[in-house]
C-alpha cells in the first residue's frame, strides 16, 4: 500500500511540475490517494528545478486584488497608476488595442493560493500561506503599492505609499519597513524573470529619509542573470524622480518549489 501511495506521489509530482511549467489553474490534487505522504511530495517537489516553470505564475482572477486603487490612494499615487495603467494597453490608429510594454502585476494575500498550481500548494501548507505586505486589512495603513514590470526593458517600477502604521523615526517611515518593500519589489521582479527565488543578500544604503504617507518610486533594474543568480539593483526616489531616498542590490537565487513548503 505504502508502495503504491509513493508511485502515486511521484506521479502526481511529475503532473505537477508540467501543470506548473505550463502555467495552469488545474487543481490537479482534488481527488488525492489518502496514503500519499506529504513528505514524499515534498522531496519530490525539491526536484522540480525552477527552470521549468513559466515565469510570473499569478493568476490575474481570485478575490481582492491589492494592486488595484482604493480610496485611501492620494491623489499622486492615483497618477503614478494611471500613468503605468496606460501604458500597458496601446491603441493602434485604427482603433486596435495591443499589449503596451507594461504589464501590471496582480497582486493577493494568499499569493500562492491564487496561482497557477498554487491551489495544490495551498493543500500542503494547510492554507497557512499569507504574504507579509498584503497582511493589513485597512486600506491606506501599511504597505499601498503596485507593481509594473517593462518585459523588454527588464525594468520593474512600483508606486508606492507607505500608511501611518510603517513610521520608525517621528513621521519618517521605518529602514525596515523601507527594507520590506525594497525586498518585496526586487524579490516580485527576479520571480517574474527566474520562476521561484528567496532573497540571499539585500545590501541597503538609506540616503534620505520617506515622509510618513508620501508617494514614492521603487525601481528595480537586472544587473545580472547567471545560473540561478539574479542580481538587480533598486532606487527608491521621489516621485518626480528628482530626490534619491535609498538604494540597494539583492541577490537571489533560484529555488526548486519545494523550498517554498517549509
Ligand atoms: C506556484 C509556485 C509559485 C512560486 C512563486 C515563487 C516566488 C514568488 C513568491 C512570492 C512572490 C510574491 C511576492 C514576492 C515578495 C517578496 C519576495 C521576498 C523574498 C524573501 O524575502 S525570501 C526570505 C528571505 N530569504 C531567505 O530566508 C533565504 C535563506 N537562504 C536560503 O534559503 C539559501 O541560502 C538560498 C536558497 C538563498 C541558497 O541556498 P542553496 O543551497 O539553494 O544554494 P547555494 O548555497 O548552493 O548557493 C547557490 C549559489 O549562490 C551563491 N550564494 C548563495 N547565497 C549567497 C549570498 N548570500 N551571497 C553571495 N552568493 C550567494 C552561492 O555561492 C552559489 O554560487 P555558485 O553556484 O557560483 O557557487
Amino acid at each position: 500500500m505504502l508502495g503504491r501511495g509513493l508511485q502515486m506521489t511521484r506521479v502526481i509530482c511529475r503532473l505537477m511540475s508540467r501543470k506548473l511549467s505550463a502555467g495552469l489553474h488545474r487543481n490537479i490534487l482534488k481527488n488525492m490517494h489518502p496514503s500519499i505522504d506529504i513528505w514524499s511530495v515534498r522531496s519530490s517537489l525539491k526536484n522540480i528545478r525552477s527552470v521549468t516553470m513559466a515565469p510570473w505564475p499569478f493568476s490575474s482572477s481570485g478575490p481582492r486584488d491589492y494592486s488595484l486603487p482604493n480610496p485611501s490612494w492620494r491623489s499622486e499615487m492615483q497618477r503614478l497608476y494611471e500613468h503605468y495603467n496606460s501604458m500597458c494597453e496601446v491603441e493602434t490608429e485604427g482603433g486596435e488595442k495591443l499589449k503596451g510594454p507594461w504589464i501590471r502585476l496582480a497582486s493577493y494575500n494568499r499569493a500562492l493560493k491564487y496561482a497557477p498550481g498554487g491551489q495544490c500548494l495551498s493543500k500542503f501548507l494547510q492554507a497557512k500561506a499569507r504574504l507579509f505586505t498584503r497582511n493589513i486589512e485597512e486600506q491606506g495603513a501599511g504597505f499601498e503599492y503596485v507593481v509594473f514590470v517593462n518585459k523588454q526593458e527588464k525594468t520593474c517600477v512600483c508606486v508606492f505609499q507607505a500608511g501611518h502604521l510603517l513610521e520608525g523615526p517621528p513621521g519618517l517611515v521605518h529602514g525596515g519597513a523601507i527594507a520590506t518593500i525594497m525586498d518585496s519589489v526586487t524579490g516580485t521582479h527576479a520571480a517574474y524573470l527566474s520562476g521561484p527565488v528567496m532573497t540571499a543578500n539585500l545590501t541597503i544604503n538609506y540616503r534620505s529619509p520617506i515622509p510618513l504617507g508620501s508617494v514614492v518610486l521603487v525601481h528595480s533594474s537586472v544587473g545580472e542573470i547567471d545560473g540561478r543568480k539574479t542580481l538587480l539593483s533598486c532606487q527608491v526616489t521621489s516621485s518626480d524622480g528628482s530626490k534619491l531616498h535609498t538604494e540597494a542590490t539583492g541577490l537571489f537565487i533560484s529555488v526548486s518549489v519545494g523550498n517554498l513548503l517549509m
